[in-house]
């Protein structure tokens, strides 16, 4: 609203809000008004022209067109308003289509839609003006449908940039129905741009409208609107042509009134969703889950993650790229297992298919992925199941919130959504919660916004959130990445609180080996998206095999590094999932391999998945000052 007022003080602003609070004005009270003189009839004044006593002169029966014309603003924009709404709610009904039916229904749809934008508008609105019938009604129902595909599209767009942001994919993997998805999360970041299009459309709309009744499709007599009155008045145009003037100059005015003021806001705004946009939309991700069923009789219950071959898959081009290529782990109760990788090697997406939150087009196969004792992929739901047992915790904690929302309140959705919580127990167990990962003084913080908290704080709330049930696994994809080594530390602890105290399992997702190596009890090394070794943290500084997981962690600087040599790097670049090589994928980068390691590829045996385990490499074999991420 704060923008919109600035948006107001503009040049533009003033005369686009002047005009349309005139508009606005004249649409509300000039029939209250100026009723009986728009329908006196002065049959001594049959199409008089201006005159002192008729401004604009009369019309073929006498009436006024002056009074006429300010009494005809509240059908124009009564009818003008109401085919914005109903482009404006059906469009945006069609756009989330892929949101509240599926892909598989919302594809088709927005295909659709996409053709009905290529579509001339004009012979939209004819063709719906046709099949409503001629009249008011007929018409606000054609300009509205024939505008609803542009504001399909534009909601489409506009709900696909937030559906992508991680307090969407929270909400979803929280479990939160997409009807309220749409009207929590979705609905209030499109608002502002949704309603500046209307605007600036309803400007449009005037004109349609104006349009349908000049053809006589609109409006009929005794009604008149602009439109009409242009239609009647265009008979005598060479004799009296204010007649017809008049209204049209009312349709440019007011349609002035609403594209100035809708430009104004949208200037204003312009700069203030960039602004807002950068803010939310740093790379952090989070999603919530928590109580899950209990496991059937014949599953082991400390297995809490059972995962036996995992892909996945992308379309490129004409092709399918396989970033991740049959990984095989499990993790028990309690258990902290750590995976370090370079960037690409395929970490964050094991960890989103592990917690069912890759979409289409991903492709997720498995022989099995089992989430305690309950196959993920036996066709059911397991919205709860994992909106109740996983909780996920992201790299930057601030576009895991919703910016719209109360800390607080989000945190309850999740105690709603799972725990059938009323409002009150939901926002009590949040409180709690925020208590739980140490944020001083929650009653108040819990009303707060996510901008009122720190980057630190953000993310022990997002931690919170995760425990608002009771998680038995939390998958964190570079947590403590976009913090600063203090407030790290802070989060690390965190999570080792968490899970020592609830007995729940972990998967550290991180470019840091040695905060791998400090909090988990096993550690798994990815490379171009398979596991290359699996090992107790213990043995990763003095009992790594394989020569690629020595390689990064000689690449990490300790007290006893050389301070005048150079940072030791892994040789080469990593390996593209678009072309993986034949045998070991790190062979080219590897000092010890030979001819076996680039034709055959070696499986992941006695936790090592090399053709030369433990040799000694040649010294030093890390030369090359390529950039590595890990
Ligand atoms: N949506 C996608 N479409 C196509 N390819 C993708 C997609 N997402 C990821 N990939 C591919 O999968 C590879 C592995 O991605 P992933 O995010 O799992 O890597 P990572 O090991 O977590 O790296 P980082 O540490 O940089 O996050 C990426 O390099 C990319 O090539």
């Amino acid at each position: 609203m704060q923008r919109w007022s600035r948006a107001a003080r503009t040049p533009l602003g003033i005369v686009g809000f002047g005009l349309l609070a005139v508009t606005l004005f004249l649409a509300v009270f000039a029939p209250l008004i100026w009723h009986r003189q728009a329908g006196d009839y002065d049959t001594d004044n049959l199409l008089a022209g201006a005159s002192g006593e008729h401004w604009f002169g009369t019309d073929n029966l006498g009436r006024d067109i002056f009074y006429r014309v300010l009494v005809a603003t509240r059908l124009s924009i009564t009818l003008a308003v109401s085919a914005t709404l109903i482009a404006v709610v059906v469009g945006v009904v069609l756009g989330a289509a892929p949101t509240l039916l599926g892909r598989w229904i919302g594809r088709p749809l927005i295909g659709l839609v996409n053709i009905l934008v290529a579509f001339p508008g004009l012979l939209l609105v004819l063709f719906f003006a046709i099949v409503f019938g001629v009249g008011a009604k007929g018409a606000v129902l054609a300009v509205g449908l024939a505008g609803a595909p542009t504001f399909a599209r534009l909601g489409h767009t506009l709900m696909a940039a937030v559906a992508g942001r991680d307090f969407v994919a929270a909400a979803r993997a929280s479990g939160v129905r997409p009807g309220r998805i749409l009207v929590r999360h979705l609905l209030p970041n499109i608002a502002e741009p949704l309603i500046v299009n209307a605007t600036i459309g309803a400007g449009g709309v005037l004109l349609s409208f104006a349009g349908l009744s000049f053809l006589g499709l609109g409006v009929q007599s005794p009604d008149y609107d602009w439109g009409r009155m242009m239609q009647d008045g265009l008979g005598g145009i060479y004799v009296h042509p204010l007649a017809a003037l008049a209204p049209g100059a009312a349709v440019i005015i007011a349609g002035l009134a609403f594209n100035l003021s809708g430009e104004a806001v949208a200037r204003a705004l312009g700069v203030q969703v960039d602004v807002a946009w950068r803010a939310v939309v740093t790379p952090t991700r989070h999603r919530a889950r928590a109580a899950a069923p209990p496991p059937a009789d014949d599953v082991d219950p400390d297995l809490v993650l059972d995962v036996a071959n995992l892909r996945v898959a992308f379309p490129h081009g004409g092709d399918v790229i396989r970033p991740v290529r049959g990984v095989t782990f499990q993790v028990r109760r309690g258990e902290a297992v750590g995976i370090v990788g370079e960037s690409g090697s395929g970490k964050s997406l094991t960890a989103l298919a592990v917690a069912d939150l890759l979409e289409f087009p991903a492709q997720v196969d498995a022989d099995r992925l089992a989430v305690l004792g309950t196959d993920l992929h036996d066709g059911t739901d397991h919205r709860h199941l994992l909106g109740t047992s996983v909780a996920m915790v992201f790299q930057d904690p601030m576009t895991s919130f919703n910016p719209a929302h109360r800390v607080g309140a989000q945190l309850a959705e999740a105690a709603r959504a799972h725990q059938g919580a009323t409002r009150k127990q939901a926002w009590r167990r949040a409180v709690d919660r925020l208590s739980a990962v140490h944020i001083h003084d929650p009653h108040r913080r819990a009303r707060q916004y996510p901008f009122e908290f720190s980057g630190g704080m953000r993310q022990r709330a997002m931690i919170g959130m995760g425990l608002m049930g009771a998680p038995k696994l939390i998958v964190a994809d570079e947590p403590t990445t976009a913090l600063d080594v203090t407030v790290q530390r802070q989060v690390l602890d965190m999570l080792r609180e968490v899970r020592t105290t609830d007995d729940v399992a972990l998967i550290l997702i991180s470019h840091d080996v040695s905060v791998v190596a400090e909090v988990c009890d096993r550690v798994m090394v990815m490379y171009a998206g398979r596991v290359v070794e699996d090992l107790p943290a213990a043995d990763l500084a003095v009992a790594a095999r394989h020569p690629y997981t020595r390689a990064l962690v000689a690449a990490v600087p300790d007290m006893h590094s050389d301070l005048d040599a150079p940072l030791a790097t892994i040789f080469g670049q990593p390996v593209d999932p678009a072309h993986v090589p034949d045998g070991c994928a790190y062979a080219a980068r590897c000092p010890l391999a030979d001819r076996r390691c680039r034709t055959q590829e070696p499986t992941l045996t006695s936790g090592v998945a090399c053709w030369h385990p433990g040799e000694s490499l040649p010294v030093p074999h890390a030369r090359d000052a390529r950039e590595v991420d890990a």
